[in-house]
């Protein structure tokens, strides 16, 4: 079969002479890395690649040696050992999957986030964080902030957004005006080197040097662009490929996702200068891979980089092909093509992704072309190996990472040997195709209907705020600056054990009912003595927002071991969409009813809302996603009304999500937010004057989105800016914000405990841009990810923050 290789040189060492094909000696290559560890047989053959692996592990081990970790169960060199052992499984798997050696990923394994690691790679450390230990007390601070009263210890976490329009969060980079920048860390290199003693050749991942500035920010009291310290980082890149380099890496993997972004007209230059200042050190060839969305303009800033390699998305846009081939043919890049779907977890169409490989060869040649996921794999969970439950009709129409490897590799062995050599696979794949699409699972003709009969009317409260706002006054007597919290309390080890009891059948449904109910007690007899004004009843038998009201959905089906990354050692089990939504029966009804029951305060209901339960599911994509959306709002709809209809005053709807949603080019952004606010109205509009319909949101840039946030016409809105300095709350005074607001006065996903001083020097900022009338006092967030004592200790130096400004008001 084709040439092979003689093995007396190393592979380096020969270099293709484009005219004959030929292979000759090359002498500029410092190589170590031999034939041996070489497996193609042919030298013109398309190469299976990967971008990033799932890093939790099969069974969530990352997240489990992280928190022992950080519990003292578990000491550096276990952590340390247990990591290193953990990497060596996904290379492995990838290896076995048929990844091509020097393709499989490195470096995309991190202890915490990938952009954090970038912060200590570069040694960009706030100063509040460099008195720590380095690495791993100064990198954990980073990241989730570090409180040690008895040391004098007390440092908040960075920033962290969401990761483009994923629900996974990055710590926000924070650069000084005269910041420097120093090789601080060997992480990439040291993980290479490790994957090459297991007789592995990785393809290190950075994040690339312009998109690590471009989503970093100004310190705190700065101004300035962070892409003006273009110049003092590039060294330092320079450094670290020369490094990675004489490791015996051939290839890296630069990621410039910030290319799907709409970016000013200088960022061409910017990054021309760095991949010409990049593309110079010599034995190592740049990918550069662009992912989540089109180029569009960008493609302009692609065409001209002197690069070997261009990675392109071509599940999110796939009309940009003939495009990127051009300028693949023109400057004689290799393309790699991202034609599995990396967001989500369907099967793939194998024989379009083919069709789109052969016509990359047909105009490359096969040598260079990269068959590859759109993304890393970063965001779909481990395998479907663990899901012994789940319908077999559906799990037939799934892929997760593992399985999206072998998709990778039946790719490239059919543009490679033809389709003869993988006929079972493509006949099986076409059978599992047809068979969804033709599935009477999918289409419900009476939520069809139901779609139908929605009318304008639907989408409307009855009377405008301020009728609406002293309707609930009457009814509900609140005092001033009214306290609150987002709705979840501590999610304990014992309630998370209960629900694997019943899970497991240990316990019976009895049994955990009043288990959780006397969890709910406890938590509103707290809530009253520390003297919040509206309850909640602590989200005590939800596993999560998301997947709990999946598994009460119709058109829902969830996973058993599903998980993927959301941040830190956080991780989610997004339910899966198949069909089209609708609500059998109420969700939270006899939850709610029964939590109002045991208090004389007002209790507040808890909801999901469409665009967040669309946002954190994994989603069909055989029909659009507004479709999906309003389909999750008529059922959402229906439980606020039978709330209602069950005497809960307050319901909150929760759209956190909305933000992340937001299309990542400026051009698509109003067509969405029109639909998404849509469906929060449809879902919250169907009560009367006197419910009060909260929302919140966090984790966001919420400037983008003001006038949707204003058109969700929500009563009350807590908002998470505790973190974002303020600067969401300029946008509130600015546009006049005209109901209920609760911007967050604490950090929840912190265990640090933030002093009565701290929150009321917080608040009185807040009024420094809000009408007081409409301040609610909360946190930023839900507390189910914090420990009871933190959270006693928070909420009772919150509520007397609020009870000291009814005094002074
Ligand atoms: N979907 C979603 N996205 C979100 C958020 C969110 O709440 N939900 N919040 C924002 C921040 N992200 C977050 C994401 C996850 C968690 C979180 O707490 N996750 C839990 C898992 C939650 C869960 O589903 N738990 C299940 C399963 C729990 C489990 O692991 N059980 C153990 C046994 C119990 C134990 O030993 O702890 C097991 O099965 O092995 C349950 O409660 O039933 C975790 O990582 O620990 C918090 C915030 C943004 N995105
Ligand atoms: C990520 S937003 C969380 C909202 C939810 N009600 C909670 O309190 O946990
Ligand atoms: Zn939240």
């Amino acid at each position: 079969m084709g040439l092979s290789f003689p093995t007396r040189f190393p592979l380096h060492v020969y270099k293709r002479i484009p005219l004959f094909g030929l292979l000759v000696p090359h002498k500029a290559s410092r190589s170590t890395y031999y034939i041996s560890s070489f497996h193609r047989s042919s030298i013109t053959m398309v190469t299976a690649t990967n971008l990033g692996f799932p890093r939790i592990g099969a069974n969530r081990e990352l997240k489990k040696l992280v928190e022992n970790y950080w519990n003292g169960k578990l000491d550096e060199k276990a952590l340390l050992t247990g990591a290193k052992n953990l990497r060596a499984e996904h290379w492995n798997i990838q290896k076995k999957a048929g990844v091509q050696d020097g393709h499989i990923p490195s470096n995309d394994f991190s202890f915490y986030d990938q952009v954090l690691d970038h912060l200590h790679l570069f040694g960009v450390i706030p100063q509040k964080y460099q008195g720590l230990k380095f690495p791993l007390e100064a990198y954990f601070a980073m990241g989730r902030g570090l409180q040690r009263p008895d040391e004098g210890i007390d440092v908040p976490a960075m920033e962290m957004k969401k990761w483009f329009d994923t629900n996974y969060h990055f710590i926000v980079p924070e650069f000084q005006a005269n910041q420097e920048f120093t090789l601080r860390s060997r992480k990439p290199i040291d993980e290479f080197v490790e994957a090459k003693a297991l007789g592995i050749k990785t393809r290190p991942v950075l994040l690339g040097p312009v998109s690590f500035l471009r989503l970093g920010k100004a310190a705190k009291g700065q101004s300035f662009d962070p892409i003006s310290l273009l110049d003092r980082l590039l060294p330092v890149y320079e450094s670290l490929l020369r490094e990675l380099a004489n490791a015996g890496a051939e290839w890296v993997q630069i990621d410039e996702p910030i290319l799907t972004f709409d970016l000013p007209a200088e960022f061409k230059n910017h990054y021309s200068k760095a991949y010409t200042k990049l593309s110079a050190v010599s034995g190592i060839k740049i990918l550069v891979a662009n992912y989540f969305g089109r180029l569009g303009e960008n493609l302009d800033i692609v065409a001209n980089l002197p690069i070997a390699a261009l990675h392109v998305d071509l599940v999110r846009a796939p009309e940009e092909l003939d495009a990127v081939l051009k300028i693949a043919q023109d400057k004689n890049l290799a393309l790699s093509v991202g034609v599995i779907n990396g967001r989500n977890i369907w099967k793939a169409d194998l024989d379009a992704a083919i069709a789109t490989v052969r016509r990359a060869v047909g105009l490359l040649g096969s040598d260079k072309v990269f068959v590859a996921p759109s993304c890393s794999m970063l965001h779909t969970p481990h395998s479907l190996e663990a899901e012994t439950k789940m319908d077999k009709t559906i799990l037939d129409w799934l892929s997760f990472a593992v399985q999206k490897l072998s998709e990778i590799a039946i790719i490239t062995k059919a543009v490679n040997q033809g389709e003869d050599a993988v006929a079972d696979a493509l006949s099986a794949n076409r059978k599992s195709m047809q068979a969804r699409r033709t599935s009477p699972l999918i289409h419900d003709p009476q939520v069809q209907a139901e779609m139908k009969a929605v009318t304008e009317e639907m989408f409307k409260r009855k009377s405008p705020f301020p009728q609406r706002a002293a309707a609930q006054q009457a009814k509900l007597n609140l005092p001033p600056f009214p306290t609150t919290t987002v709705g979840s309390f501590p999610q304990t080890k014992e309630v998370r054990v209960a629900r694997q009891k019943l899970k497991k059948g240990e316990w019976t449904p009895a049994e955990y009912e009043a288990f959780i109910k006397a969890e709910t007690d406890k938590c509103i007899r707290f809530q009253e003595q520390v003297g919040l004004d509206v309850l909640v009843h602590g989200e005590f038998e939800r596993n999560d927002m998301v997947e709990y009201f999946g598994e009460n959905l119709k058109g829902y089906v969830f996973s058993q071991n599903g998980w993927v990354q959301s941040y830190g050692s956080r991780c989610v089990k997004p339910p899966i969409i198949y069909g089209d939504v609708s609500r059998p029966n109420p969700m939270t009804v006899e939850w709610s009813k029964y939590a109002q029951s045991k208090t004389q305060k007002a209790m507040k209901g808890m909801l999901t809302g469409p665009v967040t339960m669309l946002q954190w599911s994994f989603v069909r994509d055989d029909q659009p996603r507004r479709d999906t959306a309003f389909q999750l709002a008529l059922a959402i709809r229906k439980e606020v009304q039978d709330l209602e209809r069950a005497g809960i005053p307050v319901i909150q709807i929760d759209e956190p999500a909305i933000r992340e949603g937001l299309p990542l080019r400026h051009s698509d952004w109003q067509e969405y937010l029109n639909w998404a606010a849509r469906a929060f109205l449809l879902s919250s509009t169907g009560v009367e004057d006197t419910t009060q319909i909260h929302t919140h949101m966090c984790y966001s840039d919420f400037n983008d989105i003001f006038s949707t946030i204003q058109a969700l016409d929500a009563d009350a809105i807590t908002i998470e800016n505790s973190k974002s300095d303020l600067k969401l709350l300029n946008a509130f005074e600015r546009y006049g914000y005209t109901n209920g607001i609760g911007p967050g006065l604490y950090d929840i996903h912190s265990p640090r405990v933030p002093s009565e001083e701290e929150m009321r020097e917080r608040l009185q900022e807040m009024l420094k841009y809000l009408k007081k009338d409409l301040v609610w006092v909360n946190p930023d967030c839900g507390l189910k990810t914090r420990g009871w004592p933190e959270t006693e200790r928070a909420l009772s130096n919150m509520c007397r923050v609020a009870e000291s400004f009814r005094k002074s008001a």
